[in-house]
């Protein structure tokens, strides 16, 4: 868990090398983390739970009229794309636009995905949401306070660890873009459980490959990943 309260400011000091070089290590061991102390007021965070659970009280053929992308039945979609990327360079010690001049503002750059799974009385024997990775950069999830179920799958052992809900938090994690991290939702017995994914992706041209300045210079003439693009990894995964 992570407090940005010293951060908030914009500072960048020792508090706010601590926290980046903090989210860099759990991203590297859990590839998540949450987010506490964030600076999003409390009132838009319900405002946004209590719209998500309206919207998805409507009745099914009105749901069925939202704002779908073409070939991702899932989500609305939404652009916002200034938001967490300068915490991983300062925490690489890259240079603070290495990721940001890579995210420009495109039609699908950014994606928000609701989720609300009902009830179910045989919690053991269905899943809300299977076994998979984010395929973007970053995720900032708002979970239920409540109702835990997202779980991710611990590389050491291969054992799925539950992520506790802290009331005003947010979950971070990376996607395949940075590393695959796979998780999950698991459905609870007694009370539905609402989430709300918020996925940031590079623009479509941009190159994804290793930092040359993180490759050690023994093996600068053998890349473990090949580079690729986002726009073609994308058109590959929804082919
Ligand atoms: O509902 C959750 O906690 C997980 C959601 C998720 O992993 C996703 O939407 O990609
Ligand atoms: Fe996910």
């Amino acid at each position: 868990m992570i407090s940005l309260c010293k951060v908030i400011e914009g500072n960048k000091d020792d508090n706010y090398r601590k926290a980046c070089h903090n989210m860099v290590a759990a991203s590297e061991k859990w590839g998540f983390f949450k987010l506490i102390d964030h600076g999003v007021k409390f009132e838009i965070i319900e405002n946004m739970k209590n719209m998500c659970n309206d919207l998805f009280d409507l009745p099914m053929e009105k749901k069925m009229k939202g704002g779908r992308l073409n070939g991702l039945p899932l989500g609305y979609s939404a652009t916002n794309p200034d938001y967490g990327k300068n915490w991983t360079t300062d925490g690489l010690g890259l240079p603070s636009d290495f990721f940001s001049k890579n995210f420009k503002e495109e039609k699908e750059a950014t994606m928000i995905r609701v989720n609300r799974y009902p009830k179910c009385p045989l919690p053991k024997k269905c899943l809300g949401l299977g076994s998979h990775s984010d395929p973007p950069t970053l995720t900032i999830l708002l979970q239920d306070d409540e109702v835990g179920g997202l779980q991710v799958l611990r590389p050491i052992d291969d054992q799925w660890v539950g992520i506790r809900p802290v009331s005003n938090s947010f979950v971070i994690n990376i996607g395949d873009t940075l590393e695959s991290v796979v998780h999950r939702a698991v459905v609870n017995k007694e009370k539905s459980r609402l989430s709300a994914a918020y996925f940031l992706s590079p623009s479509s041209k941009v190159t994804i490959e290793s930092p040359p300045q993180l490759i050690p210079p023994i093996s600068s003439n053998a890349k473990m990943y090949k580079p690729f693009t986002w726009g073609d990894f994308r058109k590959e995964l929804l082919s």
